[in-house]
């Protein structure tokens, strides 16, 4: 049996926690941490997971998922840096911080391995990215696949890609909640009542969505046979370039991807 801890249950510790039950593991494999007390005892109602200490933590599980902000890192890492036994394996879902940060801190020879997963994940859709650190072997990875493959599509990319994978797939479903957000506005601006207007949208984004998946048809041409000669899409189409929505959409990933690598280098300053 592998014990998996999640070090910080927020948003995506408790996607990964409950997408791992579903996915069939007992909550006896299952423990987390979490520095706000209210927010630990309501996981453990919700899951019958055990909340544990970090030390705790560091000699039950097998893998110790880090999964507090970026920006938190620094006591994880002082607080797990003396615990660690040798053949634990860390797995690091946050923004930005590479592998060699965990290297540096953590006792050598620790094994680390990166993902950028994505919300999703809390109804088995996550697409996570994985990359291995230098001390992670290549059942490490295999173990870390198999994990995350409960809780959606898997792929693996060497670390220099994480950043831009952070910004295209880990913030992506946020693009396309913006995008429904503000289309169901137009709904609202055409005098469609709300419930309507989001009903409509939801299920054309989750039919476009499937139809990306299921044909294997590039997004072109499936925007084509939408688009009728004179129609009216391409009136929306037209507006949308006028606008340089396209032009947008890349400054924005562009700029997510820059902010990435900010947030890794916050701690490179820091001696090991
Ligand atoms: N939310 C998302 O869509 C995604 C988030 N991530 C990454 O996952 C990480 C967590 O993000 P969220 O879940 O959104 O944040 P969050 O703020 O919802 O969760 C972080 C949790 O960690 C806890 N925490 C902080 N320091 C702690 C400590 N020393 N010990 C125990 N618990 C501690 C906080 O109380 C909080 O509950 C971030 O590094 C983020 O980059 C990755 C992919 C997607
Ligand atoms: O916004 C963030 O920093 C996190 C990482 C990817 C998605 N959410």
């Amino acid at each position: 049996m592998t014990t998996i801890a999640v070090l910080g249950a927020g948003k995506i510790g408790e996607a990964l926690l409950s997408g791992l039950l579903s996915g069939g593991r007992r909550p006896d494999e299952l423990l987390f941490t979490e520095r706000a007390p209210e927010r630990s005892a309501e996981l453990t109602k919700r899951y019958g997971i055990s909340a544990v200490t970090v030390a705790q933590a560091a000699e039950r599980a097998d893998v110790l998922v880090v999964a507090v902000k970026p920006q938190d890192i620094g006591p994880v890492l002082d607080d797990l840096a003396p615990l660690l036994h040798e053949g634990k394996l860390i797995v690091s879902l946050c923004a930005g911080l590479p592998t060699s940060l965990y290297e540096s801190r953590l006792p050598e020879g620790t094994p680390v391995v990166r993902v950028m997963p994505n919300t999703p994940m809390v109804v088995g859709e996550a697409m996570s990215a994985i990359s291995p650190g230098r001390n992670a072997t290549s059942a490490h990875l295999a173990l870390v696949e198999e994990l995350l493959a409960c809780v959606g599509t898997v792929v693996k990319v060497p670390e220099s890609q994480q950043d831009a994978v952070t910004a295209l797939s880990g913030s992506g479903p946020a693009y396309f909640f913006y995008l429904v957000e503000a289309m169901i506005d137009a709904g609202i601006l055409l005098g469609l009542p709300r419930n309507v207007s989001e009903k409509l949208i939801v299920q054309s984004a989750v039919g476009a969505a499937k139809m990306l998946a299921e044909t294997g048809e590039h997004p072109v041409t499936l925007r084509e046979a939408v688009t009728s000669p004179a129609g009216t899409t391409i009136n929306a189409i037209r507006e949308l370039e006028n606008h340089g929505v396209r032009a947008a959409l890349l400054a924005a990933i562009e700029a997510a991807r820059d902010r990435s690598v900010e947030l890794g280098r916050a701690h490179e300053d820091r001696p090991s």
